[in-house]
């Protein structure tokens, strides 16, 4: 007797089908550039050094295997939040914040959506970039939340779309959410000016403005000036939401090590809200996993591997502009006539190409290069040894 007669067949991950079509591949030429995860000059994943440190001096301290908190632990919670708002910031003194480690980014997300959808009074509205990362619409859908969308990558100028997004920002209906990338936005690569920024933050809006910061550091190389535009809302007086994630600056992908805060009005708001957030926790995953929340504090509250951890965080990221800056000089080497200036104004994993999709299938078929529909390429796929194909590749397709 069959239960699931009724369940059809879902449609693959279009992420994921372009890595299986990858492997397929026999060309020894063939480049991956789907994948959203940092890869070496040689093309191999990247453990940090201050990551396998930190195991070693957690492996000699013959820790326990007891339950974490609901939220996590203590100790990781603390240093998430100094991270993204900096140590002194007037929200941690005042202990005007909640921060509960989740199960990396996307469990931030999804417990944030989970919060506002049992809580948030305001609106069932989120607002999200056009376009942004496929995951945030079924996390917040299935949450039983509403999507909608602003204007922000503009395909003319392969840029922001800074005009469009005030306009559609200052219609957004008071008291809805509106989601904001902190910095590498996914999968444009493309970031508001810091002055930009400030014009946004000033729109006379009362929106509940829900931060995802997944790349802290991966953008820039700077942990602080990543997290800018983070500080700056909360400056100016936004109670924000904030989701991190430590998959891609630390690289502990598959430790899922991620948290959720909530900026409140003052402590005893903070003290009500944490309460809840157990309340929902509890019954999905009653506490988060321990290993990936004691690398991460390891390295964050261990001075000499806290500074390890900032260069080579700074190490993935300039690896990655320069990847920016000889494809570029690739193309033009190549005879294109093109303006690539976009592929270095863009910032962080990804970068939008502007590639057609009939290009793209071009690419793939003709020189077995890679990458989603969209024309999104990840430049950890990139390397030096195979960035002047690449490059001749894209030349041969767009000329
Ligand atoms: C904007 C954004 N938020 C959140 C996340 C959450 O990631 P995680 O749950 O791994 O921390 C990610 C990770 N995306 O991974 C690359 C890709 O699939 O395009 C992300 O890009």
């Amino acid at each position: 007797f069959s239960w699931w007669g009724g369940v059809q067949m879902g449609p693959p991950d279009p992420i994921l089908g372009v890595t299986e079509a990858f492997k397929r591949d026999t060309n020894p030429k063939k480049m991956n550039l789907g994948v959203g995860a940092y890869r070496d000059d040689k093309g191999k994943p990247f453990v940090l050094s201050c990551v396998r440190k930190a195991e070693a001096l957690i492996a000699a301290k013959q820790l326990d295997k007891e339950y974490l908190p609901i939220g996590g632990l203590g100790d990781f919670t603390k240093a998430c939040a100094q991270l993204a708002l900096g140590a002194n910031n007037e929200v941690l003194s005042s202990g005007r914040n909640i921060t509960v480690q989740t199960i990396s980014g996307t469990g931030s997300l999804r417990i944030g959506a989970n919060f506002l959808s049992r809580f948030h009074g305001g609106s069932r509205d989120v607002y999200l970039p056009k376009p942004s990362w496929g995951n945030h619409t079924p996390i917040f859908r299935d949450a039983g939340m509403q999507l909608k969308a602003y204007r922000y990558y503009d395909p003319s100028t392969c840029g922001f779309d800074f005009r469009g997004a005030l306009e559609d920002i200052s219609k957004i209906p008071e008291q809805s959410v509106i989601l904001l990338h902190a910095c590498a936005h996914n999968p444009t690569g493309v970031d508001p000016k810091q002055e930009q920024w400030k014009e946004i933050s000033d729109i006379k809006r009362n929106l509940l403005v829900f931060f995802d910061m997944a790349y802290q550091g991966f953008a820039s190389g700077d942990i602080d000036r990543d997290a800018w535009a983070v500080r700056y809302f909360i400056e100016q007086g936004h109670n924000i939401l904030l989701s991190q994630s430590f998959a891609k600056n630390m690289g502990l992908y598959g430790e899922r090590v991620g948290g959720f805060t909530v900026v409140c009005k003052d402590i005893e708001e903070s003290k009500r809200v944490e309460s809840q957030l157990k309340i929902l926790i509890r019954p999905i995953y009653s506490n988060p996993p321990m290993n990936g929340a004691r690398i991460a504090t390891t390295i964050l509250n261990t001075p000499e591997l806290r500074l390890l951890w900032l260069e080579e965080v700074h190490g993935m990221a300039n690896r990655i502009i320069k990847m920016r800056e000889q494809l570029v000089a690739g193309l033009k080497k190549s005879g294109s006539s093109h303006n690539w200036q976009h592929v270095i104004d863009q910032i962080g994993m990804f970068c939008f190409t502007g590639l057609k999709p009939e290009q793209v299938e071009r690419l793939t078929k003709e020189f077995s290069v890679y990458m989603t529909k969209d024309g999104r390429i990840s430049m950890a796929g990139i390397s030096s040894g195979n960035v002047g194909y690449l490059a001749e590749g894209i030349h041969a397709v767009t000329k």
